[in-house]
């Protein structure tokens, strides 16, 4: 890790805060980060923290700024207001140090038609210093099934993802950025980048994950945050997420008057005879409790993204309602 970096000059590692019940420093971080387009405001004072060895989704339709956020990031765009720092370097003021310390997919890929996957993948490693070119073939060959002889320019939209997805994981650096990694790809490639999303996590890597797909974005980040129309509705913390279990119960003769407190349960909806619990904590009290009592059906399960993404882009949201 880090030997891209590691050679030039030493890189000022500020922490600006530690991430709220994850104790380790954000090493991504911005403060009312902002983008207007003359008076079309694309990214309204985004405040985001970004724990080292992290891995943070990106959630929201077409339009809603995620790209906008990562530019940035990036510094490949000015902010209107406010300010993102990686690794407490600005990114607008710092953005070629920032970059060094970045293995950025964009969404919308611009590759040399004339040039072979190989050349391709040589000539981009060379200008992070070459590091990463071994690792970006065998990842591109074995992982991703590319023939490398090819032409860039007779590539699918797939083959040439999978392509910059090679280079990308295979960059020896601290932060990967992933616009919509898996946008053009087959569910068996989906899955071979979810692992390597993992794999990166594993050996310390932080990482921005940003998608349409919510199964996909769940199933890999630490945290999610929605965004909607350029603002930051939410932060969903997914270690907590996969702890909860939804319970519903339909009584006979009634629902009970009183839940042990101690059990963990907190009622959602009650419906007639039935209610929906939410439950934390250990299984076996709860089981017991349900024995005790007179229980006509049982179901057990968790609850995925959808129904926090629905809170702000579901049917019942009225748009126009958070204008301005
Ligand atoms: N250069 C630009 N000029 C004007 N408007 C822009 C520009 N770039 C982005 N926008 C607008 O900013 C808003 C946010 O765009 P952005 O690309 O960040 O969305 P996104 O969440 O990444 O969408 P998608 O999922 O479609 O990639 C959109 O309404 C877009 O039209």
């Amino acid at each position: 890790m880090s030997k891209a970096y590691e050679a030039a000059d030493p890189v000022p590692r500020l922490v600006h805060g530690v991430v709220a019940g994850m104790q380790r420093p954000a090493i991504i971080h911005t403060e009312a980060l902002s983008k207007s387009y003359g008076p079309f405001r694309a990214l309204k004072g985004i405040d985001l923290d970004v724990a080292q060895g992290e891995v943070y989704g990106l959630l929201g339709p077409n339009g809603s700024g995620k790209t906008t956020a990562i530019r940035l990031l990036l510094g490949l765009i000015r902010p209107t207001s406010g300010r993102a720092t990686v690794f407490g370097l600005d990114s607008w003021r710092q953005s070629l140090q920032v970059r060094r310390l970045v293995s950025f997919l964009p969404g919308e890929l611009r590759l040399f038609g004339s040039m072979s996957g190989l050349g391709t993948l040589r000539f981009l490693s060379d200008l992070r210093g070459g590091d990463g070119l071994d690792r970006a073939v065998a990842i591109a060959e074995q992982v991703m099934k590319l023939d490398l002889r090819k032409k860039v320019r007779a590539y699918s939209t797939g083959m040439k993802q999978k392509l910059a997805l090679a280079l990308a994981f295979a960059d020896p650096v601290d932060v990967l950025i992933l616009d919509e990694p898996t946008s053009a790809l087959d569910p068996s490639a989906r899955g071979e980048v979810i692992r390597l999303v993992k794999e990166a996590r594993e050996i310390g890597q932080t990482i921005i994950f940003s998608g349409h797909v919510l199964s996909e974005v769940e199933e890999v980040s630490d945290r999610v945050a929605i965004l909607r129309r350029g603002r930051l509705m939410h932060v969903e913390d997914m270690k907590s997420r996969r702890a909860l279990r939804m319970v519903l119960a339909r009584f006979r003769g009634g629902i009970p008057a009183d839940v042990p407190e101690d059990l963990g349960l907190a009622a959602r909806e009650r419906t007639g005879d039935v209610v929906l619990f939410e439950h934390r904590g250990e299984i076996g009290p709860l089981l017991s409790w349900l024995a005790s009592l007179p229980v006509e059906d049982v179901a057990i399960g968790t609850e995925d993204l959808r129904s926090p993404y629905d809170r702000f882009h579901g049917p019942d949201m009225a748009d126009g309602e958070d204008e301005g």
